[in-house]
């Protein structure tokens, strides 16, 4: 367990030898036959999850049998219940036999990348443990709260500690956490933990370890880093990693994936006429480049009256929680977030980067990453005087439930970025699209409404992310609207965006910033004590610092008469381009497919092209 992480060579890229899965039929389908304690079977039902997924129903089995696991799974494939499980029946089990100190101890650590994960992992457990009793505690000490008061937790040998690295790391050292009896150790997000600067700390945690300590680990994508954590920690791992295209299959729920090529001002009439006519039926994510655009965009849409939530590393932990469990409860329909923290951490792919691409290992390439421009290192630079918080995550990892649509308003930087922020959609089995904008390099430039460095290298990075994808046996398939239709919107576009300038994007980024750092003293009492008293607590406010165009919040009626006959889609020319993705719901609701030739037409009988009908809409 000593081992440094620098002494292993990393040429390959293939996780080590491992057995095979064990074939399906070895594997059980229900929960039941998991033989899980009773206690958890209740939660299990009454969290309505009928039968195990893939990757729990391969992997709970060895880990009972107290193998250790290094699963890698896509998104939202349920691999926090596949460690989880196991963990609490073992624990379980040994405080019913009444294991000699098993109730003072802290017996599983787990460890994630961001306070976001560590708040919906312990999340998951308390509803894992519902009907426990106080049979078992954990505790997150990657919350925003006292070092007193995670120090009295601590001291309290919870069963269970949910930590970022970097907190698990200190209080080890200052010997608040007691790793001597420690027997599970959680890597989850694996590929993610190193990136996010761990590295130090995982290699002090790694030392403590007593000898025998269980160990999972479990990512989205393996990488080097995923590959690193292995054999620093894994004994012989029982390995599971389905091919992916049976990993589709058996899980339902692929996204459907497609981009639309436009210039930058067009980015912005595209984003009014879909959010405006409602043409995604559900909730969405935008994700853009940076701070500034998450407030452009959020003043761009008050304009017509289309409220949306900002999510970034600036906001507050609390406020950031408090948001990504309000949208989760429906409470707000679109999030506008950044993933800065991604984009700082690896700009750079390889060329023929894979599903498996590499990212990078410094302790701090949260803010330094590889080798760059000068100008981009400048502009970094600027960053790192803002206040950001490196423990920050939201396109990765965190559960956003019922996500119609990932709309990337800013291709990322990366595919792998990519690959985890549409992996927000599609979860659990649902149906889910994403939807990205590509600023093609001949229409770069041709723009005034910002300059975002991002867009020029989407061509670059397109071609990266569909041949990743196609690896995966996915495709991206372009999307045409019909822009005669759309540019009828334009000038309202134009009224709009003109309204939202640079001083209006900074003074709505400070205005925002003061209010909810005043709201996050509320929620932190909210996180404490009452759940229920804050539901008027909203983040979604109109921020008023542009003047009021208040025509532009209706859309008027000739604009929608002329949509009655053609749709404003034209189908795009790929395989699979003709897909009609506008109507996509939470819930179990699948993705409506039109057949390709005929315009907009829907696959399924009785179910209307919700685009075609725009015309009617009552806007
Ligand atoms: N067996 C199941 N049946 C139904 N829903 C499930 C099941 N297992 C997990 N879920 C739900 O699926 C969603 C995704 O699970 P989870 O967050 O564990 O996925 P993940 O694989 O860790 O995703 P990511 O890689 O993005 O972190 C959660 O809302 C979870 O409650």
């Amino acid at each position: 367990m000593k081992r440094k992480l620098g002494d292993v060579d990393w040429t390959s890229k293939e996780a080590p030898a491992s057995p095979p899965p064990k074939p399906a039929a070895a594997t059980p389908s229900t929960f039941t036959s998991l033989a899980l304690d009773p206690r958890l079977m209740q939660a299990v039902g009454q969290l309505n999850y009928v039968k195990p997924t893939p990757v729990q129903a391969h992997t709970i089995p060895p880990a009972l049998e107290g193998k250790d696991i290094l699963a890698r799974a896509k998104t939202g494939s349920g691999k926090t219940a596949a460690y989880l499980l196991p963990i609490l029946q073992r624990i379980l089990e040994a405080k019913d036999a009444a294991d000699a100190g098993a109730d003072n101890l802290t017996a599983g650590l787990i460890l994630v990348p961001t306070r976001e994960l560590a708040d919906q992992v312990h999340k998951m457990i308390e509803g894992f443990t519902t009907f426990c009793g106080k049979q078992i505690r954990a505790a997150n000490i990657a919350r925003n709260i006292s070092d007193s008061i995670q120090q009295s937790l601590l001291l309290d040998r919870p069963d269970i500690v949910v930590s970022t690295p970097s907190r698990a790391a200190i209080h080890f050292n200052t010997e608040t956490l007691d790793l001597t009896l420690l027997r599970y150790l959680v890597v989850d997000e694996a590929d993610l933990i190193l990136s996010y600067g761990h590295e130090n700390d995982m290699q002090v945690l790694a030392g403590a370890l007593p000898k025998g300590v269980q160990t999972f680990l479990m990512s989205a994508t393996l990488t080097d880093d995923v590959q690193q954590l292995t054999e620093l920690f894994c004994r012989h791992p029982f390995t599971y990693r389905p091919d992916q295209k049976a990993e589709d299959g058996e899980s339902g729920g692929a996204v459907s994936q497609f981009y639309i090529s436009t210039g930058e001002d067009t980015k912005f009439l595209l984003l009014y006429v879909i959010f405006k006519l409602k043409l995604i039926k559900g909730k969405s994510i935008i994700f853009v480049a940076d701070v500034d655009r998450c407030y452009r965009l959020r003043l761009f849409l008050e304009q017509f009256g289309i409220r949306a939530c900002v999510l970034n590393s600036e906001l507050p932990v609390n406020s950031r929680l408090h948001i990504v469990e309000e949208f989760n409860k429906n409470v707000y329909e679109i999030i506008i977030a950044t993933d800065e923290n991604e984009i700082m951490g690896e700009e750079e792919d390889d060329e023929g980067d894979d599903e498996d691409d590499t990212a990078t290992t410094t302790a701090d390439n949260n803010e330094e990453g590889p080798a760059k421009p000068k100008k981009q290192k400048k502009k970094q630079k600027k960053k790192k005087q803002r206040k950001r918080d490196s423990e920050y995550g939201v396109s990765r990892g965190v559960d956003f439930q019922n996500v119609a649509c990932v709309l990337n308003f800013d291709l990322p930087l990366t595919a792998k970025s990519y690959t985890h922020r549409i992996g927000r959609t599609a979860r659990a089995g649902n149906a889910g699209m994403a939807l990205s904008f590509i600023v093609p390099r001949d229409l770069h430039g041709k723009h005034r409404a910002t300059s975002v460095e991002s867009t020029a290298h989407d061509d670059k990075v397109l071609d990266k992310i569909k041949r990743q994808q196609a690896k995966l046996g996915r495709e991206l398939a372009p999307y045409k609207f019909d822009m005669k239709q759309v540019d009828a919107f334009r000038y309202r576009m134009d009224d709009a965006l003109r309204a939202v300038t640079k001083v209006a994007v900074q003074n709505a980024r400070m205005k925002e910033l003061r209010q909810e750092l005043l709201a996050s003293e509320k929620l932190k009492r909210h996180f404490e004590e009452n759940p229920e008293d804050l539901r008027h607590l909203r983040h979604d406010r109109e921020i008023k610092v542009v003047r009021v165009q208040s025509h532009l919040k209706r859309v008027p009626e000739y604009l929608l008469a002329k949509g009655q006959a053609a749709s404003m889609v034209q189908q795009g020319g790929a395989a699979g381009g003709g897909n009609v993705p506008f109507k996509v719901g939470g819930g179990r609701r699948r993705v409506i497919h039109g057949k390709g030739k005929a315009k907009g037409r829907s696959s399924k009988p009785g179910r209307k092209d919700p685009l075609k009908s725009f015309g009617k809409s009552k806007k």
